[in-house]
């Protein structure tokens, strides 16, 4: 817990007055920038017309500009928060981007907290110093510097800071004990060491971190995603980075942090939105999601395909020519059997099954015409005239149709007998009913991973389509390598400070960039491709993924390059992990490495001793993480009966509300209880808004179920029906678990009945 403060020099206007003199001229060094590129941006915006590669080279000197542009505005907001003092004598200060002095040899001003050099900001002890002898956190409002806290990291001084070895103390616990606005805000100035450690962790590979609630865990995966794409620029700008979040709302939640970072190249994405073109907006049990989460429907799924590859009972006849030609099981038995041994994808397999077809078609109305009379041209006249014969055409359509994988799934998931014919094996009755659904229905999350699989089985990317593509990728590799010549001819481009063209783009990247004129990043065009591969993937509340959605990301990063951060202690769907070895092992068996979090920076000390007793009940062998602070308040524990809760359940939040002051506040509740609570809370109390809305996070009080709650934060929160939570699923442990663990100031649950036994170091 924290209330020693370390070896703190007491702060000093001299010193206040010194670094407000520095940190002006970084501004005014800032500001010079934003003049620099905002002309370079409108002098380029005001030329017109040219050749196709004048405009091509004015779209990729647009896009960068405005890039740049984007990128020094995000830092506006503590430009600069921190100082180290080497032996050496040297003095570096860091900031959310490097700044360097172009008359000085590119002495740097401002190091990016991303740079080698900076690392020791967030790493160095007393114990272990790394040739620091001061570290200093700057403390600033806009522009002003308002005050520092200063750590002379010696071991001969008195203290040592706290026991939990934290850096910059005072100033991370102000960032802590801040109100909540319903964004997520970066972390940048006050990264603790064993976070650093996951952040700066080596691109390769699969890295699972794994942290309690509240250990920085959504802060630690962004402002690694942030580190990557500083330190393997060039790799990643090709291929993008993938962040996938458990929904929507936690999505909006965390946007801005990267943006804050100066980072745009991010594509943020839940696992139900990377089908392109579907958006998952229908509803299921937490029951029919677990059955569509399990691999065996990777079984179901290619039994489906296979059921709509037939062949006829007997026979078929088709009328081609005004004579009766014969579609026989035989003949399409045979051809069946050749598409399938081709071991492509249904709707490339598909042209082997035709081209099998048509031949012995052919055939037989070459023998019936006189096959001695005909040469190979003649047979090969009746086969393209087969093919454009609707008849004949029609009846093979429907042996083996070309299919799309939403209109298979459909199909599928709305027929109890196709149901019954593909999964006979996998699911009991109960199960295959529980998954269907009316035709049309709107797509849930768990169907995107389906779809996606289904994507695959069928082949839905046309390899013509492909090759031309390659082709065109070529050529579009050559030009930019001319394109990239001619830019650095460019005395106004080659400007020293930042706009060097090779520092930032190789040939390859700006052909990325022609490709995509249309202003699109990679991470932009690889929304809207089912097969785009990432560079790296960061799957944020992993724990949750079914095994079918880590199929689908494993497809989109087949370098496994991948951030994997989560709870299995958390864990509320049905479907997702028991632990990290289950998911992992059928992609990389052994070869993954575990970083674990064990400071928590969100949820109090009085909070966490509640949470503890939960934890135990769970029976699991995770440790709650340690709080780095009290809060100063009890939680609290109320009885209302149930039917009560809705006239009396108003004046407790608004007693809540006061207490917060400018604060939000989140009411967590079973499902079940939603739509009455929140009737009678929308009506009493001004401020409150029901469920996962846009502008849910930002209002004052916020009703949801804890599944919609995951992985957010609040200043008060209201557990309401605890039993109706851990009644409400087999993981209701784990989702009490979570509701309790949102709250970074204050809680209060709400019983119905006797308060649950897990409960018991809550005080009424
Ligand atoms: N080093 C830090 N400096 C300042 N704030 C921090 C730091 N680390 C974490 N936090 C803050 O702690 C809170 C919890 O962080 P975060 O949401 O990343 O935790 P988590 O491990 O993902 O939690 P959960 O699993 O419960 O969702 C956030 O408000 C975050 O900004």
């Amino acid at each position: 817990m924290s209330d020693s403060r370390g070896d703190r020099e007491p702060e000093r206007t001299d010193d206040i007055a010194a670094e407000q003199h520095y940190v002006s001229m970084l501004y005014d060094k800032l500001d010079e920038l934003r003049r620099y590129t905002t002309e370079r941006l409108s002098e380029t915006l005001a030329q017109t017309g040219g050749t196709p590669q004048a405009r091509t080279e004015r779209d990729i000197s647009t896009k960068m500009h405005t890039e740049k542009l984007a990128q020094l505005s995000a830092v506006e907001n503590g430009l600069c928060f921190g100082r180290l003092d080497l032996d050496s004598q040297e003095r570096f200060h860091i900031g959310r981007l490097g700044l360097f002095d172009e008359d000085n040899e590119y002495e740097p001003l401002l190091l990016d907290w991303r740079a080698p050099a900076a690392r020791p900001f967030y790493l160095a002890t007393a114990a272990s110093r790394d040739g620091v002898v001061r570290r200093r956190h700057l403390r600033t409002r806009q522009r002003t510097v308002t005050g520092y806290e200063d750590e002379v990291l010696d071991l001969d001084s008195a203290e040592q800071g706290s026991h939990l070895g934290l850096a910059g103390e005072a100033t991370l616990l102000a960032a802590l004990d801040a109100r909540r606005t319903g964004q997520m805000t970066d972390i940048v100035a006050t990264i603790q060491a064993e976070q650093d450690r996951i952040i700066r962790s080596k691109m390769n590979g699969v890295l699972v971190v794994q942290g309690g609630p509240g250990t920085g865990k959504t802060a630690v995966a962004l402002h690694r995603a942030a580190y990557l794409l500083y330190t393997y620029r060039q790799q990643l700008t090709k291929r993008g980075v993938l962040v996938v979040g458990p929904n929507e709302t936690f999505l909006r939640y965390i946007g801005q942090v990267l943006p804050s970072l100066g980072e745009t190249g991010v594509l943020l994405s839940t696992v139900g939105e990377l089908y392109p073109g579907v958006t998952a907006t229908g509803t299921e049990s937490a029951e029919a999601a677990e059955i569509k989460g399990r691999s065996s429907m990777v079984k179901v799924l290619n039994t489906a395909v296979r059921d709509r590859q037939q062949v006829p009972k007997d026979h078929i006849e088709v009328t081609f020519d005004r004579e009766a030609l014969r579609v026989d099981r035989r003949t399409c038995t045979q051809a069946r059997t050749k598409a399938r041994r081709s071991r492509k994808p249904h709707n490339e397999a598909r042209k082997v099954f035709l081209r099998e077809m048509f031949s012995a078609l052919s055939l037989q109305v070459a023998d019936r015409l006189g096959r001695d009379l005909l040469d190979q041209r003649d047979i090969d006249d009746i086969d393209s005239e087969l093919r454009q014969d609707p008849g004949v055409c029609k009846v093979l359509d429907g042996l083996w149709p070309e299919l799309t994988a939403p209109e298979l799934l459909d199909e599928l998931l709305s027929s109890p007998e196709r149901l019954k014919t593909a999964a006979r094996k996998q699911l009991d009755t109960d199960e295959r009913a529980m998954l269907l659904r009316e035709p049309g229905s709107a797509w849930a999350p768990s169907d995107a991973p389906l779809l996606d699989e289904l994507a695959e089985l069928l082949g839905e990317d046309d390899e013509q389509q492909r090759h031309e593509q390659a082709q065109q990728e070529r050529e579009e590799l050559a030009y930019a390598q001319g394109v990239l010549h001619i830019m650095e001819q460019d005395d106004e481009i080659i400007d020293p400070e930042r706009l060097r063209v090779s520092d930032v783009l190789d040939a390859e990247v700006l052909a990325e960039r022609h490709r995509a004129s249309s202003d699109l990043t990679a991470a932009e065009r690889a929304a809207g491709d089912r097969t785009w591969t990432f560079g790296h993937v960061i799957v944020d509340e992993a724990q949750e993924l079914s095994a079918m959605a880590w199929r689908v990301l494993m497809r989109r990063c087949p370098s496994r390059s991948m951030t994997l951060v989560g709870d299995i202690a958390q864990t509320g769907a049905l479907g997702g992990a028991r632990s990290w070895q289950e998911i992992l092992h059928p992609y990389v068996a052994d070869r993954w490495r575990l970083e674990q979090l064990t400071i928590n920076y969100r949820t109090p000390a009085e909070i966490m001793s509640v949470a503890d007793g939960v934890l135990s009940a769970m029976g699991t062998d995770l440790e709650t993480p340690t709080s780095v602070r009290t809060a100063g308040v009890r939680p609290w524990s109320r009885h209302v009966p149930g039917d009560e809760l809705a006239t009396r359940l108003p004046a407790l939040v608004s007693g809540e509300l006061e207490a917060v002051g400018d604060g939000r506040l989140a009411v967590l509740l079973p499902p079940e209880r939603l739509e009455a609570v929140g009737t009678s809370l929308t009506e009493q109390v001004p401020g409150t808004v029901v469920g996962p809305q846009p502008e849910g996070l930002e209002s004052p009080a916020v009703l949801l179920t804890v599944d919609q709650a995951k992985g957010l934060e609040f200043d008060s929160v209201l557990v309401v029906d605890p039993d109706g939570v851990i009644a409400g699923s087999e993981r209701g442990l784990n989702d009490l678990y979570v509701a309790l663990t949102r709250a970074t100031q204050r809680l209060g649950v709400v019983h119905t009945g006797a308060l649950p036994d897990v409960l018991g170091a809550l005080e009424p």
